[in-house]
């Protein structure tokens, strides 16, 4: 069986910023996400590809990593493409996904290339028109067999109160609509879904509570600016001391003679079903992965 890949923690380094790119090698973000995007400014894009093609050839970084790359209709888009097919990343993250014919795009230009089926795609949505087709998008290109590589959206927060006027504040309520309906759409085809960055890289407190809600609002991880960022992103996103407790007295009671023909069982005064112990399974395997990181950083 494949290693279950973790999805709490997903920081942004700018592929322009040298220090940055050397100091992710020693962080403990499950994924790492070089930025060709926004964080290089217009007349750097062509040293950050230098850098990263560089990082990769010379010592080749351990771990899930991601490019993210310019719109694939800009001329930087097409060249970000070039640096992805030489360093070969897990993933590349497409940027301001609006609509299906966008992703078409990616996926042949993969194809065409020879890309591995290994690399996947993760698109940000960002937009209003990604919001309003996340789930078009999501049903088109998850599945595997058809030879779809999205395996993950991730909301833009900034890019889409920039484009809609909804004002920056601590609280989200503005947002919440377009952040679960991103959230179903990924789980509607099986896929995954990570929250947006929260820019105040200094303020604990209301990171805390933001990574606290995008848990609870059923996202898998949280895009991140700042190593200060990981560890609260990997406790919010990883299964409660709770959980795992529940978990486990749900394998064991299905486990208990007579309970592999029932689909409901009582514990300790709660309906459980077996659906419950699917989750509790996944859950288990989740914290197995989480373990063996542990063990091996
Ligand atoms: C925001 C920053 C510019 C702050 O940088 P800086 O002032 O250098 O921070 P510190 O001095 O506190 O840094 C301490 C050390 O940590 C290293 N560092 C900082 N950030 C990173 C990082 N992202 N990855 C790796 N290492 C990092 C510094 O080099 C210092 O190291 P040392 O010298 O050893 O002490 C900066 O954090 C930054 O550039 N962050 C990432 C910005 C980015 O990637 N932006 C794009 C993603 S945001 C996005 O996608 C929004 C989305 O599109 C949307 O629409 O919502
Ligand atoms: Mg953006």
């Amino acid at each position: 069986m494949p290693p279950i890949k973790l999805w709490r923690s997903l920081l942004s380094v700018p592929a322009i910023n040298r220090r940055a790119l050397e100091k992710s090698r020693t962080l403990a973000a499950d994924i790492i996400i070089y930025d060709l995007e926004d964080a290089v400014a217009p007349g750097k894009k062509a040293e950050a590809r230098e850098n990263l093609e560089r990082l990769y050839s010379e010592d080749r970084p351990e771990g899930v990593t991601a490019i993210r790359v310019n719109p694939l209709d800009t001329a930087d888009g097409s060249e970000d493409m070039k640096t992805v097919l030489a360093c070969q990343p897990d993933a590349v993250l497409l940027p301001k996904v609006g609509n299906v014919a966008s992703m078409a795009a990616a996926g042949a230009l993969l194809k065409r290339n020879g890309a591995p089926e290994r690399i996947k795609l993760w698109a940000m949505i960002e937009t209003p028109e990604g919001v309003v087709n996340a789930a078009a998008i999501a049903g088109a290109f998850s599945d595997v067999r058809a030879g779809g590589r999205l395996e993950a959206l991730v909301v833009g927060v900034n890019d889409l109160r920039a484009e809609t006027g909804v004002a920056p504040s601590p609280s989200r309520a503005y947002l919440v609509p377009w952040l679960m309906q991103t959230v179903l759409a990924a789980r509607a085809y099986g896929i995954r879904v990570i929250d947006g960055v929260y820019n105040d890289f200094t303020d604990q407190e209301g990171y805390e509570a933001e990574c606290a809600e995008g848990a609870a609002m059923g996202f898998d991880g949280k895009m991140l600016i700042h190593p200060n960022q990981i560890e609260a992103a990997n406790r919010h996103f990883s299964p409660s001391e709770d959980a795992i407790a529940e978990a486990r007295a749900i394998v064991e009671a299905f486990a208990r003679p007579g309970a592999e023909a029932l689909n409901v069982i009582d514990l300790d005064g709660r309906m459980v079903e077996r659906l419950h112990l699917e989750q509790a399974r996944s859950l288990l395997a989740q914290v197995t992965a989480i373990q063996s990181t542990k063990d091996t950083r």
